[in-house]
């Protein structure tokens, strides 16, 4: 009998979870056509995740594999996520990152390429701010990173460690591609994903507005 490096019985909930949920992120339409991926601590050395390409609205348990942080397949001959080291660099960085959600929405595609050009966005004097870990005091702004788009993960993971060094973020957009948000676990990280994709609406809304 073979012994696995991680618990299977963790994978079956974290598996479980990470169906559930992007079941409900899909049925929002912010994973079109096999885009976004979804990950979700294992242990100190393992994370579950999206296999490549699967629809993510369909997911079942066959679509979730074990990598360990440097993005390698533990135990499972399929292909991981493309960009499994985007997730990775951040369960290797913050031990208290738990889950790790990236998602296509058609406001986060739209505003990463209205903002792209300024490098961020910034969400001033909106009370959803508080939804984000951390910022329930009296802060009244936040800024979005959005990087460009790049093909090679390794550079795109490179220039998010940049920003990682920079301050504390629970997210960022990429240019013409969609959102990076995590947290402590799923109930968090999603919290997170809600409120980027809420406040990204406003300012969407806001720019139509004024225009
Ligand atoms: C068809 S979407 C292009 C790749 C992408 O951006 C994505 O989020 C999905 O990639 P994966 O390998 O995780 O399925
Ligand atoms: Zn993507």
């Amino acid at each position: 009998m073979t012994t696995l490096p991680y618990d299977p019985a963790r994978l079956s909930v974290c598996a479980a979870d990470i169906i559930a949920n992007t079941r409900e992120l899909a049925a929002l339409g912010w994973t079109p056509a096999t885009s976004s991926n979804f990950s979700m601590r294992l242990d100190d050395r393992h994370a579950a995740i999206t296999v490549s390409g699967r629809d993510k609205g369909k997911l079942t348990d066959a679509d979730i594999m074990v990598v360990d942080f440097d993005g390698q397949p533990v135990a499972t001959p399929h292909r991981p996520s493309a960009e499994t080291l985007l997730h990775t660099q951040l369960y290797r960085r913050f031990p208290e990152v738990g889950c790790v959600l990236h998602t296509h929405s058609l406001n986060q595609t739209l505003a990463s390429r209205l903002y792209g050009g300024a490098g961020h966005i910034r969400f001033e004097d909106y009370e959803l701010i508080k939804a984000f870990r951390g910022q329930n005091t009296h802060q009244t702004s936040m800024d979005v990173p959005v990087l460009p788009n790049n093909q090679h993960i390794p550079t795109l993971a490179a220039q998010v460690d940049v920003l990682l060094d920079a301050g504390s973020i629970w997210g960022y957009l990429i240019n013409g591609h969609g959102l990076y948000a995590w947290g402590a676990d799923m109930a968090e990280a999603r919290r997170h994903l809600e409120a980027f994709e809420f406040l990204l609406a406003c300012e969407l809304e806001m720019r139509k507005l004024h225009r």
